[in-house]
């Protein structure tokens, strides 16, 4: 697990000769002061970090690294940082900066979004309106549209996965459970649902173990998902349409009382709108939830929705004030 970036803190120490010397010594975990718990997964903690030196404040994931021997997780540790290694370019990712590690632990110094999740802003308010829907949905879809051109499947968005900054701008988190393809521009043709049955996997997957074995969270996993274990682009625009309609509706659009139940409703395409969904937003949502990825709605196709209509996106959308939440 080879460390990634270089930054280091200038460390004051006597030399052999007693002479003062000024050292760049790379940064580790005695260069910062841990704060509160953000989050807790099944393989890391992310703690609240400020930089004793420079006073910024990040989120810093820790990995138990016996932990992760022990739960044979190495590769979705490599993946998760090869993953943040390609996407560093871009307002709507959460932004790895370096690692670093000592004896017990691996750790990630990663942007902090100190405005949560949307999940969170959005069960203050409810529901979204349009306004308030159009600015979120369209920054999510630009940071997918980023992802994807990396050759990066996330597979597990969601609103809790969709953090705020400052600014209430989106940074969508957690790549521990992504796909990467091998090569990143080659066009993905979906799989067709009704090639579901043969074994032939996407010829862009990397043949993976952990293709076959893992499933989102129930609500917004992909159909294609539950039938084929073949996670592709459009698996994560089925997301996409799930976010727009929670934002809208308040409540995702497959909830049953258990995830079996959730999935059948998702195969099933067993779902309804609210009386009063806006009506472009309900064209937009019937387009991306299609059980066939191949006839999904693509990111160029949503953009121009009639949803987005006069919606900027690219360098402008990040720099637009976010809407009074309501
Ligand atoms: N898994 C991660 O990489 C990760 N997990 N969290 C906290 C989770 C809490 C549950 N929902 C998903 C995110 C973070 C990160 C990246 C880096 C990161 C940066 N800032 C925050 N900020 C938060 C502030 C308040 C509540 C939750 C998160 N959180 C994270």
């Amino acid at each position: 697990w080879k460390d990634r970036g270089a930054a280091v803190s200038i460390r004051k120490e006597v030399d052999a000769n007693g002479k003062t010397v000024m050292r760049p010594v790379k940064k580790g975990v005695r260069d910062f002061s841990f704060g509160r718990v953000l989050g807790e997964g099944s393989y890391s903690t992310v703690y609240f970090a400020t930089d004793r030196q420079t006073l910024k404040e990040y989120a810093i994931k820790v990995l138990e690294k016996k932990h992760i021997i022990k739960e044979r997780k190495i590769k979705y540790v490599n993946i998760e940082k090869d993953t943040l290694n390609r996407l560093t370019e871009h307002p709507g990712i959460v932004r790895l900066y370096y690692t670093f590690q000592d004896e017990n632990s691996l750790y990630y110094v990663l942007d902090l979004c100190n405005g949560g999740e949307l999940l969170g802003v959005l069960k203050k308010t409810g529901t979204f309106d349009v306004e308030c829907t159009r600015f979120f949905g369209a920054q999510i879809l630009d940071a997918i549209e980023y992802m994807h051109s990396r050759g990066v499947i996330h597979r597990d968005l969601k609103p809790e996965n969709v953090l705020l900054d400052d600014q209430l701008h989106v940074k969508i988190t957690d790549f521990g459970t992504a796909r990467l393809l091998s090569d990143p521009r080659a066009p993905q043709a979906p799989p067709r649902i009704e090639d579901m049955g043969t074994s032939s996997r996407n010829k862009d997957q990397d043949d993976d173990s952990r293709a076959a074995s893992f499933v989102g969270t129930a609500e917004y996993v992909s159909p294609e998902l539950l039938t084929n274990k073949n996670a592709c682009k459009a698996s994560d625009l089925w997301a996409f349409g799930c976010i727009i309609y929670q934002l809208l509706a308040g409540r995702p659009p497959f909830k049953a009382g258990s995830e079996y139940l959730t999935f059948q409703k998702i195969v099933n395409l067993d779902y309804e709108f609210p009386v009063g969904f806006p009506p472009a937003a309900r064209d937009l949502v019937e387009r991306c939830l299609v059980l066939d990825p191949a006839r999904r709605l693509t990111i160029e196709h949503i953009k121009n929705h009639e949803f987005f209509e006069g919606q900027q996106f690219g360098k402008i959308l990040w720099k637009t004030k976010a809407p009074r939440l309501r």
